[in-house]
């Protein structure tokens, strides 16, 4: 390995993740570990430098105050106390609140007292990551799901770049992603990037099974349950695969909980395989944030569109073709919404707003084309703000803007006659509309 470590205990605070942050952002690597880490643990992590003990609200479990094991205290590694609750008691110092104070004594633990080099970096990152691919796999094959969303992309550039044809790459394209995606994911992994990729265009089996279901819940879990099958049925078709790649992150590891935390929810796992396909995982990105795994998809060579592309809804445009979902309607939405985005992107809005896209609802009104009435749908456009996705805010888009993206639509795309602007917040609407 070729980064010194910071290793920040959970003493019960909130703030392990800001903590972890502050000191990545100073070029130092940091890991949260639960506070009762034994001395075998804490002597196979690699280039330890210092110890955090990080406390905070959730210190006192059943009346007890934990602390952390004597292993720690006698690793004569370099210890630093902080509490969040600004409160000093016998082991924890206070702990300033003003981010420039906070930096200052990170700063001066990390650097003076630990020693620690500024060498974390996504070069390092991706040598480190490539060694310890290589050893787990060995010569053995690895599968990947691959959708072309941000993590699973970056997992299979990490991959390739590791172990090249031991990876498989299998895409589902299942009719319900956006406009260019499934020919981004063959152009970019199969020409590109020489992966062996099993692209399956599974349209037909999605919108049959589609057809006539309109209840939103009912969609979501027809889409998922067909995605396994599918998934499943190519996996069976490749012989000695072992292992399973996954685009975990270190938030969805963080966020299921340490030990003192609640446990939140397991994402970005292929869940659902059945139960005689059990392979080991490989989560090359599992200690990274997001913006981390961007900038690693960067350093290995993914266009931008697809390191930096707007968050996508798992069952994918299906949700954004209200109601039951027809075949005409779908490509009326996809178009549509490869207008917005390209009106977006020529006027410098792509990387400014978090998330947009139209949304076609199975309803139609009257309009006049060429002298003549027509029956047709709307399109309505959504464009938010967020940071957490629990609130978010309306973009307020340029009226000219808002014009252009309207002429284009309605003229370009077949069956919309109308476009509509949703100003609502979330709270009151969610982000999507089903
Ligand atoms: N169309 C698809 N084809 C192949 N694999 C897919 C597809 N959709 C989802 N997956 C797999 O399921 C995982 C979780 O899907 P989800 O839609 O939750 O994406 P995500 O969490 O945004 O991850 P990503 O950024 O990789 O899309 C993906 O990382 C990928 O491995």
């Amino acid at each position: 390995m070729q980064q010194d470590m910071i290793v920040i205990l959970d003493l019960g605070s909130e703030q392990n993740t800001l903590i972890a942050r502050d000191i990545r952002s100073l070029g130092v690597y940091t890991e949260i570990h639960p506070h009762d880490i034994t001395a075998d643990q804490l002597g196979a992590l690699p280039n330890v430098r210092g110890v955090i003990l990080n406390g905070g609200p959730n210190r006192v479990v059943d009346g007890v105050s934990i602390d952390a094991s004597d292993a720690v205290y006698q690793s004569g590694l370099p210890l630093l106390a902080v509490d969040h609750q600004g409160k000093a008691d016998q082991n924890l110092g206070s702990w300033p609140q003003e981010e420039e104070a906070r930096m200052d004594v990170l700063k001066q633990f990390v650097f003076d007292q630990c020693k620690a080099q500024k060498n974390w970096n996504m070069e390092n990152f991706i040598a480190d990551q490539i060694d310890l691919i290589r050893e787990q796999v060995g010569d053995k094959k690895v599968l990947l799901a691959l959708s072309g969303g941000v993590d699973s992309s970056v997992v299979a550039a990490l991959l390739i770049r590791a172990i090249g044809k031991q990876l498989t790459c299998v895409h589902v394209n299942h009719g319900l992603l956006r406009k260019g995606e499934p020919e981004q994911v063959v152009e970019v992994f199969q020409k590109q990037m020489g992966a062996n990729l099993v692209y399956v265009d599974a349209t037909d089996r999605f919108l049959t099974k589609l057809e006539n279901v309109a209840d939103p819940e009912k969609k979501r879990k027809i889409i998922g349950a067909e995605f396994i099958r599918v998934f499943e049925e190519e996996a069976r078709k490749l012989d000695g695969i072992q292992f399973l790649g996954q685009g975990t992150i270190y938030p969805d590891i963080v966020e299921s909980g340490t030990k003192t935390a609640k446990m939140v929810k397991s994402h970005h796992n292929v869940g659902g395989l059945p139960e005689d396909m059990q392979f080991e995982l490989v989560e090359p990105l599992k200690m990274l944030f997001k913006d981390e795994v961007r900038a690693c998809g960067t350093a290995l060579g993914l266009p931008d569109n697809m390191v930096y592309r707007q968050p996508f809804p798992g069952p994918g445009l299906g949700v954004r073709c209200l109601g039951a979902i027809t075949r005409d309607r779908l490509e009326a939405l996809r178009e549509s919404d490869a207008i917005l985005r390209e009106e977006f992107d020529k006027a410098g809005l792509a990387g400014k707003v978090w998330q947009y896209f139209t949304v076609v609802p199975d309803f139609k009104s009257v309009g006049v084309r060429d002298n003549a009435r027509s029956f047709e749908w709307p399109a309505i456009i959504r464009a938010v703000n967020t940071v957490d996705a629990m609130t978010a805010t309306i973009e307020q888009i340029d009226w000219d803007v808002l014009a252009r993206i309207t002429q284009r639509i309605t003229h370009e795309v077949p069956g919309i006659n109308r476009v509509l602007y949703d100003l609502t917040p979330k709270p009151v609407g969610t982000i999507e509309w089903e």
